[in-house]
């Protein structure tokens, strides 16, 4: 799936990208597969194909690796990619946990490559612009907490067993699918020195299963800084709210992100504070400004140009998705996991 969406937004015709991307091969557990995959999503570029990823980390003309496999592969992709010395762009979630990312940053360090996760969300100008004016133009005052939620009905009881959403093999359940980029709403809204110099928040977490499968996580995140809160939710149960991805509220007002989903926002509306009482009946706010963020395809290019200049400038880690917020984040979802008891076979490999 994501594979495809990617490639298609890397080929975009765009007259005034920073980064002209070339598909030049591609791995897939069969031959034929990955020539289907060639057909349909770049015929145009007429890649090698490859009936294993080796293949494609041993490609003397491939620049980049891009892995787009089920998480619990990630570890095992990205070493056999670093020791052929290519530099990745790997999904999310980076790895099944902390101590895998770090054992992969080492090994990037060591032989001296760039790695970096896909967490495309923040790379959008969309999150860029709000950052600033959350914590350098303080639009809605001090920050005090923030709600986000990602919610994708999946039906669990009826998915194939191999279904990467279904198998804890694979890495199965809404925190690390979903719930990262609530997460990293939480982040962006409540830390102003994120990514570089973040603080760690304490958790407070509970997660439901269907089975062996994690369906529902709720979290809360305080910051002990500042005393900022944060309410974090993912589930594979129901629909989140599009109108309403994350709220942030400060002491001047609010902001309402909405979008397709939470890793797709499209826009959001800066609110003053409401006024009138609640006793009253007469509670109102202003209707809010709104900005708004159209992209072509569904916006995968953002995080390829930057990650093909950092390649470019001979850099091992990407200034947006540094390998210390990736481990931090990592460590907030096994702290998570350890209290919602979710557990992976890779947690005691
Ligand atoms: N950034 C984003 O917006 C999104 C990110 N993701 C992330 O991308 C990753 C892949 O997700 P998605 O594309 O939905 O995954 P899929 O289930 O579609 O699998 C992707 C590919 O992985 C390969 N693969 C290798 N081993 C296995 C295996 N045992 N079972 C299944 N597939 C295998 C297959 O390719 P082949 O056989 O050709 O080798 C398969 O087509 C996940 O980590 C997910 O979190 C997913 C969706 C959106
Ligand atoms: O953005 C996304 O939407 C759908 C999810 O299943 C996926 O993994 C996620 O990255």
């Amino acid at each position: 799936m994501i594979s495809e969406w990617f490639v298609k937004d890397l080929i975009l015709s765009r007259p005034d990208a920073k980064v002209h991307h070339i598909v030049q091969a591609i791995g897939s557990s069969s031959a034929a597969k990955g020539k289907a995959f060639a057909e349909k999503h770049c015929p145009e570029s007429s890649p090698a194909i490859y009936d294993s990823y080796q293949g494609v980390y041993d490609d003397p003309n491939v620049d980049l690796v891009y892995i787009g496999t089920p998480h619990s592969f990630h570890k095992q992709n990205c070493l056999d990619a670093i020791a052929a010395g290519k530099p990745i762009l790997c999904e999310k979630a980076f790895t099944l946990n902390a101590r895998d990312a770090r054992e992969v940053f080492a090994a990037a360090k060591k032989k001296n490559v760039y790695v970096a996760e896909a967490m495309w969300l923040r790379h959008r100008p969309l999150v860029k612009d709000l950052k600033k004016l959350l914590h350098e133009d303080k639009v809605i005052g001090d920050v005090l907490r923030s709600f986000s939620d990602f919610g994708i009905e999946k039906d669990i009881a009826n998915l194939p067993e191999t279904s990467r959403y279904k198998d804890p093999a694979l890495g199965a359940g809404s925190l690390l699918d979903l719930g990262v980029y609530a997460l990293t709403w939480a982040t962006i809204a409540l830390d102003a020195n994120n990514p570089n110099g973040a603080e760690k928040p304490t958790v407070l977490a509970s997660q439901s299963h269907y089975g062996n499968v994690e369906v529902a996580t709720s979290i809360i995140l305080k910051y002990p800084s500042t005393g900022r809160q944060a309410v974090v939710t993912s589930t594979t149960n129901v629909v989140g709210n599009p109108d309403l991805l994350t709220r942030i509220e400060g002491t001047k007002g609010s902001i309402e992100i909405t979008g397709l989903v939470p890793s797709f926002p499209s826009g959001f509306r800066v609110y003053p504070k409401f006024v009138g009482s609640a006793v009253a009946g007469t509670l109102t706010r202003a209707e809010g400004k709104l900005h708004d963020y159209p992209v072509l395809g569904k916006g995968y290019h953002f995080e390829a140009d930057n990650t093909a200049l950092d390649v470019l400038a001979g850099r091992l880690e990407s200034s947006i998705m540094p390998w210390s917020e990736t481990i931090r984040m990592m460590d907030l979802t096994d702290e998570i996991r350890r209290q919602g008891g979710t557990v992976y076979a890779a947690d005691s490999a």
